[in-house]
């Protein structure tokens, strides 16, 4: 009877959510998706009331900021309870206007603006993580786990911008408390949980016995004892000069004081924590995978970046933001290998969708779009879309592309660019994850010469919420030029 019965996809898909429960069990969500795209076209339903679209024209529309599209309950798993009543944080607020009441407060503090002041404390930890690799890997000559450091150095990164202290990650050489592993088993609770949502219900939910994901009790440790030391002015690695997010969030409380609470000023730290550490090492990994597998890729980038920084000099945001090639690097790894790679499902509003072959899904069905998906669309990005290719993001002047031509081009592949989302529920943190790469990469790249052990390593990868990755292991020697 579901009026989705019309549209193509796995014939058990229609019949139950177990169907795609299993995609997500088997860590290989994405490609498997990609492939019943190329089966069945851009229109697979994947549910027995949900289909994944793949027309980046539509983007505007089910991503945008009216008001009227909400999240589904795939959302909500990502919740806790607190003086018994189930509270939702940013990301997981699925209603419109509750979702705005918490974003306003903070909002602007995620403005380029506001995370540019923070590129002093930026600088301090990128100076440690060259420090860590100079002294463990380069004057050694050790083989490293790059891949791991850069996901140390990420979560040192945030923990620095959001409280002024470092988890100790870099200092420790591993995940010494075991945080970074239970923040992917929380993300993988997320994107199962979130395909037949009442299962949220029996596992954590549940007031008899909680079964649930394990929370990061060190990180919600470290959180409130910053805050608590921070509001008492007792908190020593809080320098007034170097802004941070937990000094922005303390602000909102007096600008905002019928918003936010210091139960919220908690929410609003571990957000930035979870969403925004794995997601970034995700990314940086990628994008070290893939350019030094490639020579070519790699030398064009290496000699960009080092005509431009000298060994030891952290890179200046703005100066880094002008070398085009690297911009193409950052952009295609941002297309390739989205860190988030799953359907962000959306209820759809009355009066129903129309789709582009002009059927219409009815009010109250979900419909979504997946980074990864509309990333490879090979209307927009063309034939060679499965491949790795830094170069399509620049102007084609050999071709004689003018300016014109080029920003066209450039703000129709943007409607096919849902890595960070899109409308009003966009990711928050994106100038500071972007600020972040790009201040990272030319530094290392200035600093090292760096290579994979294996220059045709295959690296493990996990596909679930997150496109999660693992390898990258290099030799660092000192530049050589
Ligand atoms: C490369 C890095 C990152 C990627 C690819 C990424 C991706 C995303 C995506 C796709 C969404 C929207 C999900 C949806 O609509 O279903 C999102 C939301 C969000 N992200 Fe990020 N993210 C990144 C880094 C960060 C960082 C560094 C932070 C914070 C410091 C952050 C904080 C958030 C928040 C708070 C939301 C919820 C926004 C809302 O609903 O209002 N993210 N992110």
């Amino acid at each position: 009877t579901s009026p989705l019965r019309k549209y193509p996809g796995p014939f058990l898909a229609g019949f139950t959510n177990l169907w795609r429960l299993w995609q997500v069990v088997s860590a290989d969500y994405a490609p498997r998706m990609k492939r019943l795209h190329e089966k069945y076209g851009p229109i697979v339903r994947i549910g027995p009331n949900l289909l994944d679209l793949d027309f980046p024209e539509l983007s505007r529309v089910i991503y945008n900021t009216d008001g009227k599209w909400i999240k589904s309950d795939f959302y909500k798993n990502s919740s806790s309870i607190i003086d018994g009543k189930i509270t939702y944080h940013m990301f997981s607020e699925c209603d419109n206007v509750e979702h705005a009441r918490l974003k306003r407060p903070v909002v602007r503090h995620y403005s380029v603006p506001s995370v540019l002041a923070m590129e002093p404390h930026m600088d301090k930890v990128i100076a440690d993580f060259l420090n860590h690799l100079q002294e463990r890997y380069v004057k050694p000559s050790e083989r490293c786990q790059f891949g791991e450091w850069l996901g140390y150095y990420a979560w040192d990164f945030l923990g620095i911008v959001t409280f002024s202290k470092k988890f100790g990650y870099m200092k420790a050489g591993s995940d010494f408390d075991g945080t970074l592993a239970i923040a992917d088993k929380s993300i993988d609770y997320l994107g199962l949980c979130g395909q037949m949502p009442w299962l949220d219900y029996w596992l954590d939910k549940n007031p008899v016995v909680h079964i649930g994901p394990p929370n990061i009790g060190n990180v919600t440790n470290i959180a409130i004892q910053s805050m608590v030391a921070r509001l008492k002015g007792e908190d020593e690695n809080f320098i007034p000069e170097k802004p941070d997010f937990l000094q922005y969030f303390i602000e909102s409380k007096s600008t905002h004081p019928e918003l936010v609470d210091e139960g919220k000023i908690i929410g609003y730290l571990l957000l930035n924590l979870i969403a925004g550490a794995d997601t970034t090492a995700i990314t940086l990994r990628a994008l070290f995978y893939y350019t030094l597998q490639n020579p070519a890729i790699w030398k064009k980038l290496q000699d960009e970046v080092r005509a431009n920084f000298s060994a030891f000099q952290i890179a200046p945001h703005a100066k880094a933001r002008a070398l085009p090639y690297l911009e193409g690097v950052v952009r295609e790894t941002l297309r390739y290998h989205p860190a988030v790679s799953m359907i962000m499902e959306r209820i759809v509003p009355a009066p129903g969708l129309t789709l582009p072959d002009g059927s219409v899904v009815p009010a109250g069905q979900m419909v979504g779009m997946n980074p990864y998906i509309v990333g490879r669309n090979k209307g927009i990005f063309g034939d060679d879309a499965d491949e790795f290719k830094p170069e399509r993001w620049l102007q084609r002047l050999k071709e004689g592309e003018s300016d014109e031509e080029y920003q066209a081009r450039m703000t129709l592949w943007n409607t096919a660019h849902l890595t960070f989302g899109g409308g009003s529920r966009i990711c928050l943190g994106r100038n500071l994850s972007l600020m972040e790469v790009w201040k990272v990469v030319p530094t290392l790249i200035a600093t090292f010469d760096i290579e994979l052990v294996d220059s045709q390593e295959t690296w493990e990868t996990w596909s679930r919420w997150f496109y999660r990755n693992r390898g990258v292991v290099c030799r660092l020697k000192p530049r050589s030029d």
